[in-house]
């Protein structure tokens, strides 16, 4: 075992307010009276926390509220009916009656319950991408089969657009171009030089986004170009993950400025990276559409199997080769299961 180490002053000093934190994020569970009850409203999930959750109001006020029995499966982002408690003797000010119905739900793996959703009505997947590290079509990929999975709405942000210089700009336009051609939007961003930035706000106002992509492509960065407010949060959360605490687990709900909100937690920001099935892979290449199911052989698993329809699609030009060198290392990888592991690094 490792040996202790002794904690600095202001390390005990975060230790204890995470306590006192804890213990104030306990739920109280009330056994609501109706008198004790204002009207119905309606209400959006800033954060859930175990029997608790986070609701905002038309008026942009914040009440923790309990759950009622029945509602189940409550995530931030979802939009709800509570009402607010009369009483200020409780440390819940309100409870959740029902849950409206999703326009999109993001689900991750869990041990236990298969899928488990981990935010809801999200409704566009800025997939952050850039040179350094090194652009990787493959994880682009994935995510878009991700958004293809779940029906959201993805765009591609070639972000630190400060690195690209001459000689490489044509080569990412080139890549860029790919995308491009199949449908998908494409932004530039650098938090660096402030270029796109711009642009980048305009893309969030009226949405619910959420930022994903590689470690080191610039996320934080951008969050905090975009929401200078949170900054101190984030530093306190990444200090508080150093001493192992897991209060940057939970998906949180924020609102940008400009208008148009942001959801983001480490988790959310790998969304997608699991495992999927061949098929949901070739799904979520939405140029192969009109060739699945045209192949020779039913079962064609479109490597060099004779009578492929997407290889023959390739060789015409009609489907990119890069794309489909892509979707055959992605399948691959699959069986191997190496892919999650080297998207974590
Ligand atoms: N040149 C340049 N560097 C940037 C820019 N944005 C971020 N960086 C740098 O890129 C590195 C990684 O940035 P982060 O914001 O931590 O990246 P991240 O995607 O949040 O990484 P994880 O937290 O590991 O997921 C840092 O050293 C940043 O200073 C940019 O626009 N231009
Ligand atoms: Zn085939």
């Amino acid at each position: 075992m490792a040996k202790a180490k002794k904690l600095t002053k202001g390390q005990a000093r975060r230790i204890r307010a995470n306590q006192a934190k804890k213990l104030r994020n306990k739920a109280e569970e009330v056994q609501w009276q109706d008198e004790e009850l204002g009207a119905p409203e309606q209400g959006i999930v800033i954060s859930r926390f175990g029997q608790h959750a986070d609701i905002e109001n038309g008026e942009g006020n914040t009440f923790r509220c309990n759950i009622r029995r029945g509602v189940d499966s409550l995530v931030c982002g979802d939009k709800v009916m509570f009402r607010q408690g009369k009483s200020s003797e409780h440390t819940v000010s309100g409870v959740i009656e029902a849950v409206h119905e999703r326009s999109s739900a993001l689900s991750r793996p869990d041990v236990y319950d298969g899928l488990k959703p981990v935010a809801a009505n999200i409704s566009q997947i800025i997939i952050v991408t850039t040179v350094l590290p090194a652009f990787n079509p493959d994880i682009i990929d994935r995510y878009i089969v991700a958004c293809v999975q779940t029906g959201i709405k993805p765009v591609i942000l070639m972000n630190k657009a400060d690195l690209i210089d001459e000689d490489l700009a044509e080569i990412v336009e080139e890549q860029l171009d790919i995308y491009r051609a199949i449908g998908y939007q494409v932004l530039y961003a650098s938090s660096e030089s402030g270029d796109g930035i711009k642009e980048l706000r305009a893309q969030l106002v009226d949405e619910t986004s959420i930022f994903v992509g590689q470690s080191g492509v610039g996320k934080s960065t951008l969050v905090n170009t975009l929401m200078p407010e949170l900054g101190l949060v984030t530093k306190q959360v990444s200090e508080n993950s150093g001493l192992g605490q897991h209060t940057t687990t939970v998906a949180r709900l924020y609102h940008f400025e400009q208008g148009g909100d942001l959801i983001d937690s480490p988790g959310i920001r790998e969304f997608g990276l699991w495992h999927l099935s061949p098929e949901q892979v070739a799904d979520g290449f939405i140029e192969f559409d009109d060739y699945l199911g045209t192949c020779k052989f039913r079962d064609c698993k479109h490597v060099s199997d004779p009578g492929c329809a997407l290889i023959a699609a390739v060789e015409s030009g009609e489907i990119h080769p890069e794309r489909f060198a892509s979707f055959q290392r992605i399948v691959e990888s699959l069986s191997s299961n190496t892919l999650t592991t080297r998207f974590k690094n």
